[in-house]
């Protein structure tokens, strides 16, 4: 059965491997170019009017779907100019034979030769980019910025990585980026997910059995079929027990780690606590199970499948024992804050459970110091030097798989910046692991759920109305 690959990312190189298994199977570039060139006209065309339009070409085939654009738009009656790095007769292959088709002169890179530009096409680097934007592509391109109108970047905004989303000495921001085929990582990690603008991923005609046959690794968003819904003849003892180790003194995180743990449908959850801590939690919410029993005594119950460490828990001798024991047992383990401090240096073996990191970028480095590389390329070796999955945090959280599958989150808002965001992340992916998602299903649809909770809460978002906004989330995923 023909999976669907719709929600893969494309490395640049794999991009390559799909435009090059594309022109073996018969079709070829120069067709490519005119469909990549046809949708771009296609998405200016649809939302603006006949403009004065530049368009910036470079030396290669970004430069060489500019040429498309520009006939294609001058056919229709606009008004355009191209300005050309380098020499039009160093073009080579479809972009030669595309510039050969525009029959009107071009201009050299220049900021004075933006002045009358009333709309820019940005089809200077995409795929190609290898070095520092700098001279006068990066002046060009600054005062293609400073002309304030809007800006279709063709691929990727010049400047931005395909692969990192880093910015190569400067980079230019689009108002929209037309991407074929599929979206690179580099259009969903920051800053390049700012600098895109909105990605419009058009099909050029690259079939899906070629993404297939590449198998991209990575991947966007959680597929939201992965939920486990509950089954009428179910059981709560089908629906998981999950355990979180309360915190003494900030037994606020512990609270709203319950509370979404049981949003997203866990069985039970019973919070483990001890001294004055357990008389709080055993006042608050009367849905929570609270013990004071040892933990070892708590865990005896082999029903009681995942734990939760790390919110609220602080720092301590004590404490790292506690961690340290718990991944010697066979429970599924989600480790998160605290517990990932004190793990600095840990030496990590295979599990008979299903692990779950959590970290911050500063648990990360403290985590794994020694780990460089784009956020996508650091969670991949995390997860394999640590045998655990990685959740990644941040705007553009990354969950990465020991196996070499990765994906990058994309819901979420900036009001997610908030004290008790990642205990309440935590907490809904220890309701799903617990109710049997795989630790990277359980993070890759936890993070999203996490997102989706902040957009429809909007502006004003504090962390207690995670849990409540769950249900509202989840009735969007009801067919
Ligand atoms: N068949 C294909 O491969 C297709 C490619 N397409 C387009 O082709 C693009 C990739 O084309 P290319 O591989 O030619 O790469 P690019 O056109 O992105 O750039 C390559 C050129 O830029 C130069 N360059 C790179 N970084 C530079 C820097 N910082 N300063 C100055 N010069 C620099 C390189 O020396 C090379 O000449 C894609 O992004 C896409 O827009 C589309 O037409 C669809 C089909
Ligand atoms: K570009």
């Amino acid at each position: 059965m023909a999976k669907n690959t719709k929600n893969h990312l494309l490395s640049v190189a794999q991009m390559y491997e799909a435009d090059q298994r594309t022109i073996e199977s018969g079709i070829s570039g120069i067709r490519l170019m005119e469909a990549a060139g046809s949708a771009i006209a296609r998405e200016i065309t649809t939302r603006w009017s006949p403009r004065k339009t530049v368009i910036l070409c470079g030396p290669g085939n970004n430069g060489g779907d500019g040429f498309v654009v520009a006939r294609l738009l001058h056919n229709k009656g606009w008004y355009v100019r191209i300005l050309l790095l380098g020499e039009r007769d160093n073009l080579k292959g479809d972009a030669k034979t595309n510039a050969d088709r525009w029959p009107f002169e071009t201009q050299p890179f220049s900021p004075d030769g933006i002045k009358d530009a009333d709309l820019i096409v940005d089809a200077v680097f995409g795929a190609g980019l290898v070095r520092d934007v700098d001279g006068i592509v990066a002046l060009t391109l600054k005062a293609a910025q400073q002309q304030n109108v809007p800006i279709i970047a063709v691929d990727m905004p010049s400047g931005v990585d395909g692969d990192s989303g880093q910015i190569l000495g400067m980079a230019i921001q689009a108002d929209i980026t037309v991407t074929f085929c599929r979206a690179k990582t580099g259009h969903y990690l920051l800053p390049g997910r700012t600098l895109c603008g909105d990605v419009i991923v058009a099909d050029i005609g690259i079939q899906d059995p070629i993404i297939e046959q590449i198998a991209p690794e990575n991947t966007k968003n959680a597929p939201a079929h992965l939920f486990p819904w509950p089954k009428t003849e179910g059981h709560k003892f089908d629906r998981g027990h999950g355990v979180i180790v309360g915190g003494q003194q900030m037994t606020g995180a512990t609270r709203l780690a319950a509370l979404c743990a049981r949003r997203v449908g866990a069985g039970l959850i019973t919070i483990a606590a001890r001294g004055t801590a357990y008389m709080v939690y055993r006042t608050c919410e009367p849905g929570n199970l609270v013990s004071n029993d040892n933990l070892n005594e708590i865990l005896a119950d082999p029903r009681k499948n995942t734990v939760l460490i790390g919110p609220g828990l602080g720092i301590g001798e004590g404490r790292k024992a506690l961690v340290k024991d718990l991944l010697n047992t066979d429970k599924n383990l989600i480790l998160d804050a605290d517990a990932l401090t004190m793990l600095a240096g840990h030496n990590w073996q295979n599990r008979a459970g299903e692990t779950l990191l959590t970290p911050h970028e500063g648990e990360f480095k403290r985590l794994f110091p020694d780990i460089t590389g784009s956020k996508l390329e650091r969670a991949r070796q995390a997860a394999h030097q640590s045998k655990a999955t990685v959740l990644l945090k941040g705007p553009d959280t990354v969950i990465a798989a020991p196996d070499g599958r990765c994906t990058i989150n994309t819901t979420g808002t900036p009001w997610l910046a908030t004290a008790g965001s990642g205990d309440s992340l935590a907490g809904i992916c220890l309701g799903l692991i617990c109710q049997g998602l795989n630790s990277y299903d359980g993070a890759c649809l936890g993070t999203w759920l996490h997102g989706k909770c902040a957009e429809t809460g909007g502006v004003g978002l504090i962390s207690e109305d995670i849990s409540t906004l769950l249900p509202e989330v989840l009735k969007t995923l009801q067919k």
